[in-house]
């Protein structure tokens, strides 16, 4: 699939066609057909349409200007008036987001060269239509407790993560940093979109570790979209400390899972006998002030993470909920329905996203509409003298990541843009013939993804991008090591 999330794109292809909507593999196949290009998809399949059956239904709207002006809902008085009243509205809650396409490419064409205004990501998105036959529905469960968590989902929870000072402290350091970093913003159908939420990258340096170093601050340079990408800072003193109580943890549960076959196999062990299983080079920051500040659903970008990322993502500050939801597969569409799960996550609690979390769910934290104020249990350090920033509103999160040496920079393959390309898994198909005898029940939510390099030229271009794919192949591509190479 080319630039735009596959969910994202089935659901304004399924939008913009008039009704009856075709099964989801025909619009994949004609999305796929058309290189991902949401409106030469639609032409087509109306033109199939129209030559096999006359609808006596309504027509729908058929072009993707049409849907993204429909998407955003004018007030009932305003309804025939000007479109510049859009700006002023409130953001809808989205069901989608495009997120995940904010992570990766250089960027070419800053926020300045655009005439149309920069809208918010969560003004654009609507959620995707809902499908037809009578499957049963569940409603949203609120997973309360870790063991829930672990019940329904790749995630494990660990409260209490960090001694309380030293979460405070970082809490602190992080708010203290926070009014410099940025929105993000990027092109999603031919739109400026901005994140409704701040974020911040920063690198590990390493003492004897210079070259992953540079490759992870060359890495962390494709993070960003659509502006110019600021120099990524390097873990701040608490922020260093938390690291190394976090990767103990994290590899401890990793050492506990069933392990997928692409997952990092890791290195051989160093001289003091230490095996590297997961290592925490590189973390996002976010800020979410107030209740209104959110991130839309996304699954994380893959690039120089490898397949079956693990994520550790902790929590500081204001309590906030944390949204999972499965992509169901297209063959398992008219059998079951995806279930929204809501986890609270409170101050100093880590949630780390296993391996298939990223390939199976997407995640979210949603508007809310009140917040628990936090009391912090420790003062500022001495040596931040004034927050600008309020403690009590605030939540920051930190998701530690490991850049994979297989992924370096250098060895993306480059689009006809001459852009590196993006990594994404096809989350709608799961190959069911794993080689290793796995019948379908027991592949069912676990079975092995493909993955496919996506050119990122249209999320920084003014939405044009060159719509080159290419299936990944990581032995052609020569990755790894993988756990599969292991045994
Ligand atoms: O704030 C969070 O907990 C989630 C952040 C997130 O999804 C991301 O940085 O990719
Ligand atoms: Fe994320």
């Amino acid at each position: 699939m080319t630039e735009n999330d596959t969910e994202t794109l089935l659901a304004v292809l399924s939008s913009i066609l008039p009704e009856p909507i075709p099964a989801q593999e025909i619009l994949l196949d004609a999305l796929v057909q058309s290189n991902g290009d949401v409106n030469t998809a639609a032409r087509k399949l109306s033109s199939d349409t129209n030559a096999g059956l006359k609808s006596k239904k309504r027509k729908r709207t058929t072009n993707l200007d049409a849907w993204l002006a429909h998407s955003i809902p004018l007030p009932s008085k305003s309804r025939s008036k000007s479109p510049e009243k859009k700006s002023s509205l409130k953001p809808m809650a989205s069901g989608t987001s495009a997120r995940d396409t904010m992570m990766a490419g250089p960027s070419r064409a800053g926020p300045s060269s655009t005439t149309k205004p920069i809208v918010n990501l969560m003004d654009v998105l609507r959620p995707p239509p809902s499908t037809g036959p009578s499957i049963p529905r569940y409603p949203p469960l609120t997973l309360n407790n870790p063991s829930m968590i672990a019940e329904h989902t790749p995630c494990t929870l660990h409260p209490s993560i960090l001694p309380p000072e030293l979460a405070c402290e970082l809490f602190y350091t992080m708010l203290n940093e926070a009014r410099d970093w940025k929105r993000n913003k990027w092109w999603l159908f031919e739109r400026l979109v901005e994140s409704p939420h701040r974020t911040a990258i920063f690198v590990r340096s390493y003492d004897g570790a210079d070259e992953q170093t540079r490759a992870c601050l060359q890495a962390a340079r494709l993070w960003y979209n659509g502006r110019e990408a600021d120099v990524p800072k390097v873990f701040p003193a608490p922020m260093e400390r938390a690291c190394t109580i976090i990767e103990r943890v994290v590899n401890a549960e990793v050492l506990k899972r069933r392990r997928f076959p692409l997952e990092w196999g890791g290195l051989p062990p160093n001289a003091e006998g230490e095996k590297i299983t997961w290592r925490a080079n590189f973390a996002a920051s976010n800020c979410y002030e107030g209740t209104k500040e959110a991130v839309g659903f996304h699954s994380d970008r893959l690039t120089s993470l490898g397949p079956y990322p693990t994520i550790a993502s902790l929590s500081l500050g204001t309590p906030r909920v944390f949204r999972l939801r499965e992509v169901i597969p297209v063959d398992e569409i008219d059998e079951r329905a995806t279930r929204t799960y809501n986890i609270p996550l409170p101050h100093n609690s880590l949630i780390i996203m296993h391996a298939s979390a990223q390939e199976r769910f997407k995640h979210s934290i949603p508007p809310q509409t009140t917040l628990d104020r936090f009391r912090p249990a420790f003062p500022p350090p001495a040596s931040i003298s004034s927050l600008t920033l309020d403690p009590t509103n605030c939540r920051i999160n930190i998701t530690f990541r490991f850049y994979r040496p297989d992924f370096h920079p250098d060895s993306l393959p480059k689009c006809r843009c001459g852009l590196p390309m993006a990594l994404r898994p096809d989350m709608k198909k799961r190959q069911r013939e794993g080689g290793d005898g796995k019948d379908i029940e027991e592949a069912r939510g676990e079975g092995e993804f493909r993955y496919w390099w996506t050119c990122t030229g249209g999320e920084q271009n003014e939405g044009k991008g060159c719509g080159f794919w290419k299936v990944m192949d990581v032995k052609a591509e020569g990755r790894g090591p993988f756990v599969m190479d292991l045994s």
